[in-house]
């Protein structure tokens, strides 16, 4: 199929999914995100239901529901709405495109099914091409995220059996730190996406080419990676690599805390005032509340609040 050539330019968010404190979906809080994330943060992209959404550990329905409401709040406000649709099941993914392409989502992108793995590229591709072939009409977005899936194919191989046999295919969204698989791919697909999926290192990306990134960090930290983009865009690599840094400095200080998703979600209650709620389970922490006065403190300490 024809596409537009539209290319994702600047940040996509991550979002995480808004819980009740017994770890529902909370629904109501939706539009108040969307808002904060175009109004505060300055980012009009979101990627729903992946890693930081946990994505995985919700029901199809519940996946269901929520693209709904992404999209009917995302309307006005949003350029795009990529919706994550990855499962082990292949019906169950397909089910999600399918759903997504009915709802009017911008694309979607998948993961590869990581308990039983495609055992060689071409088993992954075929597998794609059916999740893709459910909503034929979106663009197809690939999720490569080999430390979370264990499927740790060169996307520079991969990304040229897609484009072969995945008629929408349309990029793909790239968490991984081999900036040298990254680059090749970015200059051999010139007109197809690759969007960077690690915060820590987008810098690093941007000086390959990078044209756009997805991230968990974009929900609070949008605004502060925007001016890294403005200051590379501008030549100002000293200030870019300032503001990398201060975004580094912060991830070090919680990943040195021990902590994952659930505090994730708690630094982005404290940022945006909307509360997200817990993670689920397993993931789901005991802490909660006692973090926010030491977050806040070294976030203060870093100007980041
Ligand atoms: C594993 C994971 O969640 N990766 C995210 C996106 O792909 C990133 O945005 C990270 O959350 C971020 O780079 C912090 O490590
Ligand atoms: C970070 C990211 O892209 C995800 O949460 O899926």
């Amino acid at each position: 199929m024809a596409f537009t050539g539209r290319r994702i330019k600047g940040l996509v968010a991550a979002t995480f999914t808004p819980m009740t404190s017994r770890s529902d979906i909370n629904l109501p809080v939706i539009q108040k995100y969307v808002e904060y994330l175009a109004d505060e943060q300055n980012v009009r992209n979101i990627f729903v239901n992946g890693t930081t959404g946990e994505g995985m550990s919700l029901s199809v329905q519940e996946r269901k529901t929520l693209t709904e409401e992404w999209i009917k709040y995302s309307r006005g406000k949003m350029d795009n709405v990529i919706v994550h649709v990855g499962c082990l099941s292949l019906a169950d993914s397909k089910d999600l495109a399918a759903h997504a392409s009915s709802c009017g989502a911008d694309g979607i992108s998948a993961i590869a099914p990581s308990f039983l793995k495609p055992s060689n590229p071409d088993a992954l591709v075929m597998h794609l091409k059916e999740v893709a072939a459910a909503a034929s009409n979106l663009p197809f977005y690939y999720y490569h995220i080999p430390n979370l899936t264990g499927v740790k194919y060169q996307m520079y191989d991969l990304m040229g059996k897609m484009q072969k046999h995945i008629p929408s295919f349309r990029g793909v969204k790239f968490t991984d730190v081999n900036l040298m698989d990254y680059s090749l791919c970015l200059h051999e697909y010139k007109t197809f996406e690759v969007l960077y999926g690690v915060d820590e290192q987008l810098l690093g990306a941007l000086a390959c080419g990078a044209h756009g990134a997805v991230g968990s960090t974009y929900n609070y930290l949008g605004s502060t990676t925007n001016k890294m983009l403005s200051a590379f865009e501008k030549g100002d690599l000293h200030k870019a690599q300032e503001i990398q840094n201060t975004v580094q400095k912060f991830l070090l200080f919680v990943f040195d805390m021990g902590w994952g998703l659930p505090e994730f979600k708690d630094i982005m209650s404290l940022y945006s005032g909307i509360d997200m709620g817990p993670a689920r389970l397993p993931l789901r922490s005991s802490l909660q509340s006692e973090h926010h006065n030491t977050v806040k403190s070294e976030l203060k300490r870093m100007d980041l609040l």
